[in-house]
């Protein structure tokens, strides 16, 4: 039996990951896909054609970037559709609008009319069959000061040599944002509460965690 039938978890189940840069979306995608048999979906980082020149002059790039990630994860929503669910899902498209462009728009990076053109353009797309919401969104969270080092530790140059302020800003906004987030059940939990890199057991409570969680949430609608 695996983790997936052992804690109950449908096998159409989509679960998203969210949470700033570098608090471990990408680790957690890897390890429950693995534990539940469930393919992943990840954003582009390396092949982004957008990302580097982005992070050099955030009012030239961003709207690009904005078009570029929307265009991808509409890609990645339906082949999550198409396959019929089964999918652990790296970032959601929740957080593009909600995070990225709002607080592009309001710290003056995305002008007024491409972020009116973003949203239409986002609007329009979620309110298509293929974006029913995710099962479950698994948030998660940290201090400030153990996400930069995670951020240092990964090494991307575009993100290291990028001022402490935006991820600060960006740590603030997803705490606000998470706290008013609605569209699908939420399970939050604290990075210090497991270590995918060097305690590979300690995934275990949380795949329990999140079968039981399932479970309250499906009782709930029924
Ligand atoms: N549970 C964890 N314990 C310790 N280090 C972690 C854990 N999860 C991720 N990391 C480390 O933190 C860094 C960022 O993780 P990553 O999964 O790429 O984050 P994200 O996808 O959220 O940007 C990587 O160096 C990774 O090895
Ligand atoms: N919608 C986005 N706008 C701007 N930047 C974004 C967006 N989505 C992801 N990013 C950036 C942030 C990181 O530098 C990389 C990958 O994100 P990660 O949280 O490390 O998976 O892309």
């Amino acid at each position: 039996m695996n983790a997936r039938e052992k804690y109950g978890i449908p096998a159409n189940a989509v679960i998203t990951i969210a949470g700033t840069v570098g608090v471990g979306k990408s680790t957690m995608t890897r390890t429950l896909a693995e534990q539940f048999n469930f393919r992943t979906s990840f954003e582009k980082v390396d092949a982004n054609p957008y990302l580097d020149k982005f992070y050099k002059d955030f009012a030239k790039w961003s709207f690009h970037l904005q078009i570029y990630f929307l265009a991808e994860r509409f890609k990645e929503q339906k082949r999550m559709f198409e396959y019929g669910g089964g999918f652990i899902q790296d970032r959601s498209i929740y957080e593009d609008t909600g995070i990225f462009a709002k607080m592009h728009y309001e710290k003056g990076t995305m002008s007024p009319v491409d972020y009116e053109t973003y949203t239409s353009l986002f609007e329009a797309m979620v309110m298509t069959p293929y974006f029913p919401h995710p099962n479950l969104l698994i948030y998660l969270e940290g201090s400030l000061d153990d996400i930069l080092s995670r951020i240092q530790k990964r090494g991307r140059p575009m993100e290291q040599e990028t001022p402490l302020a935006y991820w600060k800003e960006m740590h603030e906004r997803y705490e606000n944002w998470i706290n008013s987030f609605n569209a699908c059940p939420v399970l939050r939990l604290n990075i210090n509460d497991y270590d995918l890199v060097n305690d590979q057991q300690s995934i275990e409570p949380i795949l329990e965690r999140i079968g039981t969680f399932i479970h309250q949430t499906s009782l709930l609608k029924n």
